[in-house]
């Protein structure tokens, strides 16, 4: 059975750009219309003509330029608004002007000062002036959420009667909820006798963060035109998102008796675009277009998806335009999503204990660390493998005290064969200090040729990396060693370049190791 046409009706270039902060220039504004054509939104709100010269010009252009989806351009109930958005939207293939005027006690009486007869006396005006421009009108309830109920009625049938094709009932100020707000939309098409010549639509505000809720019960209830913005943008706490209108509705197919006809893969590039464009980031855990909502770092989770995705996803990323989902490696994580993405690093385990030890030691860099890249894994394996063939010294503890003005001083406890041993030295530096106590341990010291630290990732809880070049009779080995704490990750590094010089050693002249 085919389904009916919920028409997406775009309004981040109008109501969102209501939102403080987040005005955007002629060319921005066509940019995203252009996304947002290509995404096949049926209505694009490019502005409010009147507000200014910079709008007019941009609804005008965006007019000229965007041809597959209607441009809409905003008007209060006055002439001059309604000729201005008429002008500006002259060059579409098809234009809509939307007029409104509030119909709520507190605004009619507090902010226009008009009483019921004189708003529905504006309001028929208004739309029969839109007429004489276009058959495309859409009338406004503006603050419909805090209405009466028979105002409304009263004032819609008045603008239906006078050409209106769109009836819009917006909650302005997000008062609604969605059981009760369904039901009012629903009983204004019940009840309003030439409601079958108009198109009911709905525009939400967030203000109990029920924009979305409040919007698919309308449509629930009849509604079949939602006015949105892409990541929810707009006046205050924003507007009902575009992105979950319609993945609620796409998903939901089981549900809702109607069909939208966008494009969802171009969803998560439209909304960076408006990100940034208006500088306004897109939190983490916002649906479908926020950074987590395809990611899992959760082990019990990860490992439900790794078996089998929808056991953690009701829609699939690629869908809104990600490339993939995500599993994010991170204290939380299990030993599946570490195994499985040590394989596609190419990196073999060889036995299960190798596993055990492996993952021990990631959870380990987890505890201080928050993201775990591909790098540190690579690093934490490849630090692991070297310290496994060659381990004759094993760093326990280093402690480095390091004061102003006063010389650094470290203590280093080695593990060498099994026994503990302890040593401290003044140093240069902490660094510089710290080599010096494991050199009395080991009870030798080298030319240290190169002394590197590199970070592996970016931020400050990064892993550093340091690299240390050691030159003794003739012989150059190197040392690495990783660690958010970059004197143990020179420690480390000191350390393994020990172990590979006592290996080399131990290699050729076996009969004169003696240890320490
Ligand atoms: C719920 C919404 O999102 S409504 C859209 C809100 N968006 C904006 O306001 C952004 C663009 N606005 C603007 O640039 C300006 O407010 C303008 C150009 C529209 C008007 O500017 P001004 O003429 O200086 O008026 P100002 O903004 O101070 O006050 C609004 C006037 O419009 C009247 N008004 C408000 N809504 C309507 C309406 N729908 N129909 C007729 N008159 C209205 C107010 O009663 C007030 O009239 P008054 O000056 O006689 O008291
Ligand atoms: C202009 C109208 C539709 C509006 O933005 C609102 O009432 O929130
Ligand atoms: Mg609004």
């Amino acid at each position: 059975m085919s389904k009916e046409r919920l028409i997406i009706f775009d309004t981040t270039l109008r109501d969102g750009e209501q939102s403080p902060g987040a005005s955007m220039t002629q060319e921005e504004k066509i940019r995203i219309a252009l996304m947002l054509e290509k995404m096949r939104v049926d209505v694009i709100e490019g502005g409010f003509p009147i507000a200014s010269p910079g709008d007019f010009e941009s609804v005008k252009a965006i007019a000229s330029i965007v041809k597959d989806s209607t441009i809409c351009g905003l008007a209060r109930a006055l002439e001059k608004d309604i000729d201005r958005a008429a002008e500006a939207i002259k060059p579409a293939n098809s234009g809509r002007i939307h007029t409104f005027i509030a119909t709520s006690p507190i605004h009619m009486q507090n902010k226009l000062r008009m009483t019921p007869d004189q708003v529905v006396e504006q309001a028929v005006f208004a739309v029969k002036r839109a007429r004489n421009y276009t058959d495309d009108v859409e009338f406004s309830c503006e603050d419909a959420g805090r209405s009466e109920f028979d105002f409304l009625c009263r004032v819609i049938e008045a603008a239906i009667d006078a050409g209106a094709r769109t009836i819009n009932i917006p909650d302005t100020v997000g008062y609604q909820i969605p059981s009760v707000f369904g039901e009012i939309v629903g009983r204004l098409i019940q009840t309003i006798p030439n409601a079958d010549k108009a198109i009911f639509s709905v525009h939400c505000h967030n203000d109990l963060g029920l924009a979305v809720g409040n919007s698919l019960s309308a449509v629930m209830n009849g509604a079949r035109q939602v006015e949105c913005t892409i990541n929810g943008l707009g006046e205050r706490a924003g507007n009902a998102s575009l992105e979950e209108i319609v993945m609620a509705v796409c998903t939901r197919a089981d549900v809702f008796p109607v069909e939208t006809r966008i494009d969802t893969t171009h969803i998560v590039p439209t909304s960076r675009l408006v990100s940034s464009v208006t500088g306004f980031p897109v939190q983490p855990n916002k649906a479908i277009v926020g950074a987590n909502a395809f990611a899992h770092e959760s082990g019990i989770h990860q490992d439900g998806v790794l078996k089998h995705r929808e056991t953690y996803e009701i829609m699939r990323a690629q869908d809104v335009g990600w490339s993939d989902n995500k599993i994010v490696l991170g204290k939380h994580s299990g030993r599946n999503a570490f195994k499985t993405r040590l394989q596609e690093l190419n990196i073999e385990l060889k036995s299960e204990e190798e596993l055990n030890a492996a993952f021990s030691r990631f959870k380990d860099l987890a505890d201080r660390k928050h993201d775990i890249f591909d790098e540190d894994l690579m690093v934490l394996m490849m630090d692991a493998r070297a310290a496994e063939e060659s381990a004759v010294y094993e760093l326990v503890a280093s402690h480095v005290c390091s004061e102003t003005g006063e010389s650094p001083n470290a203590r280093v406890t080695l593990k060498v064969e099994g026994v503990e041993h302890t040593a401290t030295a003044m140093g240069g530096g902490p660094v510089d200090a710290v080599f010096k106590a494991i050199e009395a341990i080991v009870g030798e010291s080298a030319t240290l040729a190169l002394y590197s630290v590199n970070n592996i990732t970016s931020g400050t809880d990064a892993q550093g990396e340091v690299t240390v070049r050691l030159e003794k009779s003739g012989r150059i080995i190197h040392g690495h060693g990783a660690d958010t704490d970059i004197v143990i990750a020179s420690a480390k590094s000191y350390v393994d370049a020990w172990n590979k010089l006592a290996s080399q050693s131990l290699r050729e002249h076996p009969q004169h190791h003696q240890g320490v």
